[in-house]
């Protein structure tokens, strides 16, 4: 495999920006230092520090937007940008079962980076699942296609949740491997890790599988709380420990995947889901790095999600940004909202759309255009290439 050569900057060659002892990163040239701290700064030219981003990157559109600085144009990728509707994707995965490919960082390098020739997007997401890690700790799972991940055991008692044990770095040495050939080809395009939020990845666990209703995750939740409060608190420091791997090995930025979480209301969520999440975000807050917060059907949950610990709060179609951003409050950036079903519309009337986006994140401080929810796979990924150029051109400032 050949990975492209097209990275304004090489490893070894270029500055990164250096932490501050709070944790925070800064960069020389915008470097605000406080008096008598100047020398908590250094500048390095030789290695990536653990955790550091290079200085293009941390200065790249995606990242300012996070940050909620003034940016050159309002940054666009999209969640399941690799894999699925790309035929280059099909064609590497040939033969390969999904949770194989995951293991193999060349491979993984590849349907990474295929995303962002093809499209230009200006981020890249990681190539994995939200189901790896629990795989990565011995969970008997499969990912089925068409179907979803399937759990060989569903979690329900104390003793299966004594079956879920820590995750160490060396659980999931293949994406310290795959990120490192990453952040050396992305050049300055940022790299996003994730991971499954405590709740969706209960509800995989305890269902067996996915599900319409989560009766099982649902009557765990209201029949034994505290076993389920103790299930999300150990996916929490499962989750959080597999985000710390992604951020030391180079992701410049995470995105929690509480795809699900929808499907509670607003007391639930903050009673038996937010401690997990909150913990998460706790756990890697010192690195620095945006945190993003994301799930389906949340119109009622922007608020909590937002004080869960996200820096940015992804939205999905159903609430128009400028109303996302009143039930969020200030101090956060949003992510979205195109409805992903409009990519399946003529051109003019996904670049009418498109511009609803983007007038109705007109006055927001920090916008990421993304898709309200994942690429579907039978999606034009011509489509999606106009909608980025679109999307770059028309918010140019
Ligand atoms: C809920 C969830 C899962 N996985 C994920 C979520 C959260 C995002 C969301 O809400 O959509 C996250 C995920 N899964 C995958 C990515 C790749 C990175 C990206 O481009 O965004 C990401 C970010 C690859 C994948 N994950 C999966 C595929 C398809 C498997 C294949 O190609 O054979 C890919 C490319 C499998 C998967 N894994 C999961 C589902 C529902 C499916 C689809 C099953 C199917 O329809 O075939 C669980």
């Amino acid at each position: 495999m050949t990975l492209p050569k097209s990275a304004p900057e090489r490893a070894g060659s270029r500055r990164y920006v250096t932490e501050h002892a709070s944790g925070r990163p800064r960069v020389g040239p915008r470097l605000r230092v406080p008096p008598g701290r100047a020398r908590l700064f250094v500048v390095s030219v030789i290695d990536r520090p653990k955790g550091q981003q290079p200085t293009a990157t941390y200065d790249s559109a995606f990242l300012k937007a996070c940050r909620r600085e003034p940016v050159p144009h309002t940054p666009v990728w999209f969640m399941r940008q690799a894999g699925r509707s790309l035929p280059e994707y099909l064609k590497v995965r040939e033969g390969i079962p999904m949770l194989e490919s995951c293991m193999r960082p060349e491979l993984v390098a590849e349907i990474t980076l295929q995303p962002v020739r093809r499209h230009k997007v200006d981020a890249a997401i990681y190539f994995s699942d939200i189901v790896v890690p629990l795989k990565a700790i011995g969970v008997d799972l499969d990912i089925k296609p068409g179907v979803g991940p399937v759990v060989a055991n569903p979690i329900r008692t104390r003793a299966d949740l004594d079956q879920l044990r820590d995750l160490t770095p060396d659980d999931v040495w293949y994406v310290t491997e795959a990120m490192g050939l990453l952040t050396r080809e992305l050049g300055a395009t940022p790299l996003i890790g994730f991971a499954g939020a405590p709740f969706t990845l209960a509800s995989y666990l305890v269902e067996g599988g996915p599900s319409r209703n989560h009766e099982h995750t649902k009557s765990l939740m209201y029949g034994d709380p505290q076993l389920w409060a103790d299930l999300l608190d150990r996916l929490a420091d499962i989750t959080a420990a597999f985000l710390k791997v992604q951020i030391e090995a180079g992701a410049s930025a995470v995105q929690l995947f509480d795809s699900w979480v929808g499907a509670l209301a607003p007391a639930d969520y903050r009673r038996s889901v937010l401690p997990a999440s909150a913990k998460v975000f706790r756990a890697v807050e010192s690195y620095g790095v945006p945190r993003i917060h994301f799930g389906v059907g949340t119109g009622e949950l922007l608020g909590l999600m937002g004080e869960a610990g996200a820096d940015v709060v992804g939205v999905d179609w159903r609430v128009p940004l400028d109303e996302a951003a009143r039930r969020v409050g200030p101090g956060r950036a949003l992510q979205g909202n195109l409805d992903p079903a409009v990519l399946f519309a003529p051109t003019s009337v996904v670049e009418q759309k498109a511009q609803e986006v983007l007038d109705a994140a007109a006055g927001l401080e920090g916008h990421v255009f993304n898709l309200g929810h994942g690429v579907l796979p039978s999606m034009s990924p011509d489509a999606l290439t106009r909608l980025v150029e679109y999307v770059q051109t028309r918010s140019a400032r």
